[in-house]
């Protein structure tokens, strides 16, 4: 069975942040995630995690300014430095919370910049699994949806596991997240199975709705965990979505599987 993390930016939110941690191990989860954790010091997280008996499995690099609508610095030309400044951040939190993964996210990019914003994620993130290489991190790329994110650079998984493939490096993989995959084009049983050895960390929510990943919606969970389990995925697989009716209640859908894996 998957083992199943729970992502704080959205789950628990009922508490604040650094409470999340209990609640979480409260709900037996042994791994959480979560999106930005640099408004608290990752000792704070760390001792966090660790008094809950909890693995923190993934965040994210910094992504410029969210509140202006930034979405990222990896592709954005002229940004170099403060991509690798974040990154350098990214991973010193890393190194303390001693979290395997690392999302890096592409930004917002205008259709008539592709081409220059292609090279310069290639160069970013070619830097980017060096850097994170000498921490023991691996650094991840995920395709986003343009409904969510209108304008993300990298939408596709097909163009995510070309990025992978062109850079060839053994610190770069894929963060298969399957609502975003199931909202851009399905293909979830192909990408699962032509590229597991590329996937480096799965996020899972309903669609329509990014809610609880259950029976509602139109992915078949019960096949796609069946699926993992048969190739022998054993990632985690975080539970990145908007619970309809509060994080407990919405539980029920782990019923089945257990969350501890
Ligand atoms: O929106 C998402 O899916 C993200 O993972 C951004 O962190």
């Amino acid at each position: 069975m998957p083992r199943f993390a729970a992502n704080l930016s959205m789950l628990f939110t009922e508490v604040p942040f650094p409470d999340r941690f209990a609640a979480a191990a409260g709900a037996g989860f042994r791994g959480v995630e979560c999106q930005f954790p640099y408004q608290y010091a990752a000792e704070h997280l760390a001792d966090l995690a660790a008094m809950n008996a909890l693995t923190m499995v993934l965040f994210n690099a910094p992504p410029g300014d969210w509140a202006a609508g930034e979405r990222g610095l990896a592709a954005l030309p002229g940004r170099d430095s403060e991509f690798r400044d974040g990154v350098e951040l990214a991973l010193d939190y890393a190194d303390m919370m001693d979290c395997p993964c690392l999302h890096v996210m592409a930004g917002v990019v205008a259709e008539e910049d592709w081409a220059p914003a292609l090279d310069t994620y290639l160069d970013n993130l070619a830097a980017a699994a060096d850097m994170a290489r000498d921490h023991g991190v691996r650094v991840l790329i995920e395709p986003i949806n343009p409904v969510d994110m209108p304008g993300y650079f990298l939408t596709r998984p097909e163009d995510a596991l070309r990025v992978i493939e062109t850079l060839d490096h053994p610190n770069l993989g894929l963060q298969y997240d399957i609502y975003h995959a199931q909202m851009e084009r399905g293909a979830l049983t192909d990408t699962l199975e032509d590229a597991l050895d590329r996937i480096g960390h799965i996020q899972i929510a309903g669609v329509p709705g990014r809610h609880e990943p259950d029976a509602r919606g139109e992915v078949n969970w019960r096949y796609l965990f069946g699926l993992l389990d048969a190739h022998g995925y054993d990632g985690w697989v975080g539970c990145e979505y908007r619970p309809r009716a509060g994080t407990l209640t919405g539980l029920r859908w782990a019923n089945d599987w257990g969350i501890g894996g």
